[in-house]
């Protein structure tokens, strides 16, 4: 299983130095969440924050993006140098219109699903994702608690990607820890964002060594 450590939950004081950490200690992602105080009631980066902490990592810049239309920043998003780009299928009547633009634009193009969404929404859109992201929180904040219902979901996409030999990756995102990342690993996830378990930590190296420890053999 690949880890992405959410840096919501990092020093931005010293953004440098964590994501420095988090790379060294092995995380694939950096999932970066785009929050527009609209879509979510939070506030978070913009595209400018993207181009900051380009040249800092080779590791994959994986950016939620939580706001109301997103084709409005698809090509600012890609331009600042993201690697993914998620949109949520609740955010847009065009979901199909925007992971085109997202690949057209050369990046990896990602639906999201709130806890409140079933797979059923996202199914016709499965042949066109590099991945699906599925939210185990309410998007918006850092530090929530894990809603253990939606493992099922992770089960019946895990399912269908079997059954039609799909390749898009399964991420999970929200109230990651060292218990929940193996209930997501046994169902089928293959990427799971971590903010505040990780970087809320005395040693964030240490707490992505264990997620990536507990996971190996998924
Ligand atoms: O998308 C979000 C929140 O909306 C997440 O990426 C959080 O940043 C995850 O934080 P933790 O639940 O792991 O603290």
């Amino acid at each position: 299983m690949k880890i992405a450590p959410s840096i919501l939950s990092a020093n931005f004081l010293n953004i440098q130095k964590d994501v420095k950490i988090v790379d060294q200690a092995g995380a694939e992602y950096l999932h970066i969440d785009i929050m527009d105080g609209h879509f979510v009631p939070n506030l978070s980066f913009g595209p400018a924050a993207v181009q900051a902490l380009r040249p800092m990592t080779d590791m994959v810049l994986d950016c939620h993006l939580m706001v109301e239309q997103p084709d409005m920043y698809i090509q600012q998003f890609a331009q600042a140098g993201a690697d993914v780009i998620g949109v949520h299928v609740e955010a847009t009547p065009h979901i199909h219109r925007t992971l085109a633009l997202i690949k057209e634009n050369g990046c990896k193009a990602e639906v999201v699903v709130n806890p409140g969404t079933p797979i059923s929404a996202i199914q016709e859109l499965l042949p066109f994702v590099d991945a699906v992201l599925i939210m185990t929180v309410d998007p918006g904040f850092g530090g929530q608690k894990f809603i253990p219902e939606v493992v099922n979901k992770i089960r019946q996409l895990t399912k269908i990607r079997k059954k039609e030999q799909f390749w898009f990756e399964v991420e999970v995102d929200g109230g990651i820890n060292d218990t929940t990342i193996k209930e997501c690993a046994s169902a089928g996830a293959t990427i799971a964002v971590a903010g505040s378990f990780v970087f809320e930590s005395e040693d964030p190296s240490k707490k992505v060594a264990l997620l990536k420890e507990l996971t190996k053999d998924e």
